[in-house]
C-alpha cells in the first residue's frame, strides 16, 4: 500500500480493539474486569466464560480501548462451540465484526507449557501481540522464576507480568497496551490462518521446550498442599463421602441459616401490610396493595435469604477449585448413564438457574453429548423452585429432628427433592443416550485448577449480583404479574346471592375451574391450576399467585407463615406431595426455553423439552397422588 493511499483513508473513529485470548482458567476474565471495571463472572474452573463480552478501558495516555473477553482455548483449532467463538472473533469471522487490532495473550505463569504453545500459534497470525504473564503472585509463591526479558526476546513479543486480582496489578499491561495500539492500526488486514499440521504442532512443542529451558526455573509442579489435599478429595471412597457431606450441609444450611433473616423479612412485610391496612380505607386500592402486591410479591421476596445461602455455597465451591474435582469424582457415575464428564459443570450450574447451565454446555465438543446435557439441565433443581419447595415443606413437613438429632426433617425432605431431580436427570440421560443421542463416550480431559482461598470481595459481589437479579425480578416481572393476577382474581365481582368467596366468581376462578377437570386426576384444586399458568413465566410466580389467591379467599394474613397455614388447612397431604412431585419436573420457564432455542438454533428442541417435562410432571404427580391417597 502506498503512503499516499493510506494518507487518503479517512481516520478511524472507533477505538482500537484488543482481545484477551488464552487457555481456560488463566485469569482472562479477572484481567478483563480489572481493565474495564466490569463484573463478569470469575471462577476457579475451566469453561466459565462461554461468550464474547466487551468493555472499555482507558490507558494511562487517556486512550480509550475496547477490550474483548473470550472463552478459554488451547488452540484456534476450535472443537467446541465456546472455542469457535474465540476462533471467529480472533480471525475476524464473527458476524458484523472485524478482527481485533491487537491480541493480549494471557498465560498462567505457573503453567507456561500449554499457554506458550497457544502464543506461538497466535503469533503466526501476524497481529500485534502482548503476552500477559498472569498469576505472577502464585508463581512467586511457588518459587517459580521467569526471566521476562529473555522470554520476550525469544518470543519476539512484549511480555508483562500481571496479577489480575490485585489492585494496580494490571498497570504494566495498560502501559504496554498504549505502546502497542499506537502501531496496531497499520496491520489491520484480515488474518490468514490454516489449521496447524501435526508437523507444525511438533515444531511448536519444541520451540516451547527450548524457551522453557532458557527462561523458567521450576516449570511448576502442582504445589505440595494441593497434591496432599487431592489424595483425599479425589479418593474414590473418601472423596465421594466428602462430596455428599458438602451437598448435605448445603441443603441443611439453606434451612437453618436462612430462618432468622426470613423471619425478619416476614415481620417487615407484615408491618408494611398493617400500615397500609390502617392508613387506607377499605376498598379496591387497599386490596390491590395488600392482597395483590404485598401478599404476592412478599411471598416471593421472603425467600431471598435461602437463595443467598444456596449461592454462597455455590460461589465458595466455584472459587476454591473444588468443582472441577467433583466433576472428576462423578465422571464414572456420569459415564454410567452415557453422559460426558464435561456435563457436570453445566448441570451443577443449573442448580442456580438452568439458563447459565444450558449455556455452559457449549464447552462440550460432541453435539449429541451437548444436546443430551441441555435437555436434562432443567431437571436439576433451580433456585426458582426453592420457594415452592420451602412453602410446601413449611406447610406439611413437621420440623422435628431425625437421624439421631443430626438433621431436621425439612432439610432431609429438601435433600430428597434435590436427589429426585438429579436421579431423574440421570435416568432421562440414560434413555436419551441409548435412543436419540447414541454415540461413543469420550473421556473427560480437564486441567485441575490449583486450590485457591475464595476472595471475600468476589463472594460478596457475587451475592450482591444475585440479590439484585432476584429483587429486580420480584420488582418487575413478578410485580406486574401480581397486579394482573389481582385484577383477574377480583373481577368480575361476586353476585348478590354468592355462597363462595368472591374469587370463586372472578376471571381467575373461572380459568381455574375450567382447568380443574384436567388436573383433578393428580389432585390439584382449582387454586393450583390458576397458579401454574403464570408459573411458566417464572416458577416462583406460582408462590406469589397462591399468596394472592389465599389472601383474597380471606383465609388470614397471607404472609409466609400464614400462607403455609392456609395451604395446610385447605390441601390434603397427597395434594401437597403431588405438587412437590410436579415441581421436580415442572415445565421449565420461558427464559430456559428461549435460551435452548438460541443454543440449538430452532424451536424443535425447546418444544421436545417442554413436552417431555410436562408429561413427566403429570405422570409423577399422578403416581404420587394415587399412591399417597391409597396409603394415607
Ligand atoms: N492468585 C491469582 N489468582 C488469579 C489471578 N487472576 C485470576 N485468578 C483466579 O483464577 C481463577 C480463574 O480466573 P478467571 O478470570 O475466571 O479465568 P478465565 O481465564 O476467564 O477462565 P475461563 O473463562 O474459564 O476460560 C479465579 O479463581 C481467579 O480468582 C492472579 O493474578 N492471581
Ligand atoms: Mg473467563
Amino acid at each position: 500500500m502506498s503512503v499516499q493511499a493510506s494518507a487518503a483513508q479517512p481516520p478511524r473513529i472507533e477505538p482500537p480493539r484488543i482481545a484477551l485470548v488464552g487457555n481456560p482458567n488463566c485469569g482472562k476474565t479477572a484481567l478483563f474486569n480489572a481493565l474495564t471495571g466490569s463484573r463478569q463472572k470469575v471462577a476457579n474452573y475451566p469453561g466459565v466464560t462461554v461468550e464474547r463480552k466487551t468493555g472499555h478501558a482507558v490507558s494511562p495516555l487517556g486512550r480509550r480501548v475496547q477490550v474483548i473477553d473470550l472463552p478459554g482455548t488451547y488452540s484456534l483449532r476450535a472443537r467446541s462451540p465456546d472455542e469457535e467463538v474465540t476462533r471467529d472473533v480472533v480471525l475476524g469471522r464473527f458476524a458484523h465484526e472485524e478482527g481485533p487490532d491487537a491480541l493480549v495473550c494471557v498465560a498462567d505463569a505457573t503453567n507456561l507449557r500449554l499457554n506458550l504453545r497457544l502464543v506461538i500459534e497466535l503469533k503466526r497470525l501476524g497481529r500485534p501481540i502482548i503476552l500477559a504473564l498472569n498469576m505472577m503472585d502464585a508463581a512467586d509463591k511457588r518459587g517459580c522464576r521467569i526471566d521476562v526479558a529473555t522470554l520476550s526476546a525469544m518470543l519476539g513479543v512484549p511480555v508483562v507480568p500481571t496479577v489480575a486480582i490485585r489492585s494496580g496489578g494490571v498497570a504494566g499491561l495498560l502501559n504496554q497496551i498504549d505502546r502497542t495500539v499506537a502501531s496496531a492500526f497499520e496491520c489491520a488486514e484480515p488474518c490468514s490462518w490454516s489449521e496447524p499440521s501435526s508437523r507444525d504442532l511438533r515444531a511448536y512443542h519444541q520451540e516451547v521446550e527450548s524457551i522453557l529451558a532458557r527462561c523458567v526455573t521450576d516449570a511448576g509442579l502442582p504445589p505440595l498442599a494441593t497434591q496432599r489435599v487431592d489424595t483425599i478429595l479425589l479418593h474414590p471412597v473418601f472423596g465421594l463421602l466428602f462430596l455428599f457431606a458438602v451437598l448435605f450441609l448445603m441443603f441443611q444450611a439453606v434451612f437453618a441459616w436462612a430462618a432468622a433473616p426470613m423471619e425478619l423479612i416476614d415481620g417487615a412485610i407484615g408491618g408494611v401490610k398493617d400500615w397500609v391496612d390502617t392508613t387506607l380505607p377499605d376498598g379496591a386500592l387497599r386490596s390491590l396493595l395488600t392482597d395483590g402486591i404485598i401478599a404476592g410479591v412478599g411471598s416471593v421476596v421472603i425467600f431471598l435469604p435461602q437463595i443467598l445461602v444456596l449461592f454462597f455455597f455455590i460461589l465458595v465451591l466455584e472459587a476454591t477449585g473444588y468443582l472441577a474435582r467433583a466433576a472428576f469424582l462423578l465422571d464414572r457415575l456420569m459415564g454410567g448413564v452415557g453422559l460426558h464428564g464435561r456435563a457436570f459443570i453445566p448441570l451443577l450450574s443449573s442448580f442456580a438457574c438452568a439458563v447459565p447451565g444450558v449455556m455452559a454446555a457449549r464447552t462440550i465438543e460432541n453435539r449429541a453429548d451437548r444436546l443430551a446435557t441441555i435437555m436434562i439441565a432443567p431437571l436439576m433443581t433451580c433456585s426458582a423452585r426453592l420457594p415452592v419447595y420451602t412453602l410446601l415443606i413449611a406447610a406439611f413437613v413437621p420440623d422435628k429432628p431425625v437421624l439421631g438429632g443430626m438433621v431436621g426433617l425439612p432439610g432431609l425432605v429438601m435433600f430428597a427433592l434435590y436427589a429426585a431431580g438429579i436421579l431423574s436427570a440421570l435416568s432421562v440421560a440414560f434413555v436419551l443416550k441409548r435412543t436419540v443421542f447414541k454415540g461413543a463416550r469420550e473421556p473427560l480431559l480437564m486441567e485441575l485448577p490449583a486450590y485457591r482461598l475464595p476472595n471475600p470481595r468476589d463472594i460478596a459481589l457475587g451475592l450482591f449480583e444475585r440479590a439484585k437479579v432476584f429483587l429486580t425480578r420480584a420488582g418487575t416481572t413478578i410485580f406486574a404479574l401480581m397486579i394482573v393476577m389481582w385484577f383477574l382474581a377480583s373481577f368480575p365481582g361476586a353476585p348478590a346471592d354468592a355462597t363462595e368467596p368472591a374469587i370463586h366468581y372472578s376471571a381467575a376462578g373461572m380459568i381455574g375451574h375450567a382447568l380443574e377437570p384436567l388436573l383433578a386426576p393428580i389432585g390439584f384444586p382449582w387454586q393450583i391450576a390458576v397458579a401454574l399458568v403464570p408459573g411458566i413465566a417464572a416458577r416462583e410466580v406460582a408462590v406469589g399467585v397462591l399468596g394472592t389467591i389465599y389472601a383474597l379467599s380471606g383465609s388470614g394474613e397471607a404472609l409466609h407463615a400464614s400462607l403455609a397455614g392456609a395451604l395446610a388447612e385447605s390441601w390434603s397431604l397427597p395434594t401437597a406431595l403431588a405438587l412437590l412431585a410436579w415441581y421436580v419436573f415442572a415445565p421449565q420457564c420461558l427464559a430456559t426455553l428461549s435460551v435452548v432455542r438460541r443454543e440449538t438454533n430452532g424451536w424443535f428442541w425447546p418444544a421436545v423439552m417442554f413436552a417431555y417435562m410436562i408429561a413427566l410432571a403429570y405422570g409423577a404427580a399422578f403416581v404420587v397422588f394415587r399412591v399417597a391417597s391409597g396409603l394415607l
